[in-house]
């Protein structure tokens, strides 16, 4: 195809033009738009003119699939391309083209406004915290947390702020911000909410959702974590529908050192689940996490099955999986699916593509079924149980510093965080040590997740973290391809420099 044609094809009334919203190449706009800069005359004169036609083919194929994505989030029929678009969309952020999306950074930011209003005022009083309070239902609705749960929200904070007595040192501004974390907290369920164990015999959890949202993955997760709380486990693939879904759990089973149970996809999932059941107690395990199929959406067939597999196991805990990125949508499917099949709480998975926060906050208070554990990454250790204040002290922007601890004490044993420490004291801290931390840092989770739980360092920015990463890789390739002579040379070249610092700083002439 020429390139004029290809540009006469994006004309709407061409055929080309209105096929389906979500082909591939609306959703790989790069690839689309190389292949036809390919296509393109050779010819220098008109080259620069080309540029800028593909420039603006760029911006107009990004803009389509932006609306594209908007309104998938709008509309349930298109979330499911919505999900894979968000995937695309973080697989993309290497090329710069996209932004990544911060969890709660939406609804942080726009809280920040609320606070600032308050700034050089004495007492809250009715009048003055009346614009606060627009800005905080305005942030809590963009983040697609529920209109009632919001008024409620509101209503709660404005008369605590009020009525609250005014505590010396502490401005009024902080004094909001306090009510605000309270009334979050209290939202999200207050407590911690923990699994429960079965009193003997296998404890038997039970994962139902909708198609895409991650019960798969959830399974292994989970699994790992029960694992390190020194439970044995079983997966079981009462998954038949989609045949991956069976090799997809025996891989990650084997990742995690987790027995599968499977009969294959022709037989029903209930007996598969009570087959699985019986050969878990056969070995003795404390827990059997059963893996069910979703569909696309609620439907009669989809409900009657989970029912059957219900009655067949009679599972201490049934885990509905939902996809925080569907907002609100989340609350009403944990409400649905309890009405329908009765559940006893909900696993929130890719929080850590959520910028809004409106799954997280709505769940409890819509629904009042507690969130047990939420999936912050594709990683098979980014399960974690659902602390309200430390997600409370995430959205109000404060980090959350014993996430932090106990992602380091999972990486690192206390002995090697004493040996770096005396490494770093005596100055023997060499670039093998380095390569060491980068590596457990690593292993702590993504660059991204671990700046936002430390407080204050929300502020930086994803393009800041972005090319923190990238520089961090270029140190490690370095360092990795020096040969030792090499390696010492540059230390001796490094603690030159550093005394002769040290020796400026003492005034040390030259
Ligand atoms: N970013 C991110 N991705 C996740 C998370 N949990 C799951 N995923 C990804 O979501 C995709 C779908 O996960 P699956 O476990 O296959 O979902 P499923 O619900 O079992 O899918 P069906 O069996 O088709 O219903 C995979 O690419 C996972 O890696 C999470 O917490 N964060």
């Amino acid at each position: 195809m020429s390139f004029a044609q290809s540009l006469s094809s994006l004309h709407p009334s061409s055929p080309r033009a209105r096929r389906s919203p979500l082909s591939s190449s609306d959703l790989y706009p790069m690839e689309a738009t190389s292949t036809l800069a390919l296509s393109s005359s050779p010819a220098a004169a008109r080259r620069s003119q080309e540029k800028s036609a593909v420039a603006s083919l760029h911006l107009r194929r990004f803009l389509t699939t932006s609306s594209l994505h908007l309104r998938a989030v709008q509309s349930p029929a298109l979330r499911a391309h919505s999900s894979a678009f968000q995937g695309w969309r973080r697989r993309r952020r290497a090329g710069g083209l996209v932004v990544r999306a911060e969890m709660f950074g939406q609804l942080t930011t726009g809280l920040e406004s609320a606070w600032n209003k308050l700034r050089g005022v004495d007492v809250l009083t009715k009048e003055n915290i009346a614009e606060p309070m627009r800005d905080i239902r305005r942030a809590l609705l963009e983040a697609d947390v529920s209109l009632p749960v919001v008024r409620r929200f509101i209503e709660s904070v404005s008369e605590k702020a009020v009525g609250t007595d005014v505590i010396r040192g502490v401005s009024p501004d902080q004094q909001l911000v306090k009510v605000v974390n309270d009334e979050l907290v209290q939202l999200m369920g207050g407590e911690v909410s923990d699994l429960s164990f079965a009193k003997s015999g296998p404890t038997v959890i039970l994962l139902a959702g909708l198609q895409g949202v991650g019960k798969t993955t959830v399974c292994a997760k989970l699994a790992l974590y029960l694992k390190k709380m020194g439970k044995s486990c079983m997966l079981v693939a009462a998954d038949v529908y989609r045949p991956a879904a069976i090799d997809q759990l025996n891989i990650l089973g084997k990742k995690v050192g987790v027995p599968v149970y499977s009969e294959g996809t022709d037989a029903k999932p209930s007996q598969i689940a009570k087959n699985g059941l019986k050969e878990g107690k056969s070995q003795k395990k404390d827990v059997i996490i059963v893996d069910t199929a979703g569909r696309l959406q609620v439907d009669k067939a989809m409900m009657n099955e989970l029912k059957e597999v219900k009655k067949a196991v009679n599972p201490t805990e049934v885990l509905l999986v939902v996809d925080a990125m569907t907002g609100q949508e989340a609350a009403g499917l944990v409400s649905s699916f309890n009405d329908e099949i009765g559940i006893t709480g909900a696993i929130l998975t890719k929080l850590d593509g959520d910028s809004r926060g409106g799954a997280a906050l709505s769940v409890k208070e819509v629904s009042g079924k507690p969130i047990k554990f939420v999936g912050q990454g594709e990683r098979i250790e980014d399960l974690e149980p659902f602390y309200p204040d430390r997600m409370a002290q995430r959205i109000l922007g404060m980090g959350d510093v014993l996430s932090f601890v106990e992602k380091a004490q999972e990486v690192m044993r206390q002995e090697d965080a004493e040996e770096l420490q005396k490494k770093i004291l005596s100055a023997k801290f060499n670039f093998n040590d380095f390569l060491k931390q980068t590596q457990m840092i690593a292993k702590m989770g993504s660059f991204s997740r671990l700046i936002g739980m430390i407080p204050g360092m929300n502020k930086v920015t994803p393009a800041q973290i972005r090319e923190a990463e990238k520089n961090l890789k270029f140190m490690e390739s370095m360092i990795n391809v020096m040969t030792p002579g090499l390696f010492s040379i540059i230390t001796h070249i490094i603690n030159i420099s550093f005394c002769m610092h040290r020796l400026k700083f003492y005034n040390y002439a030259f």
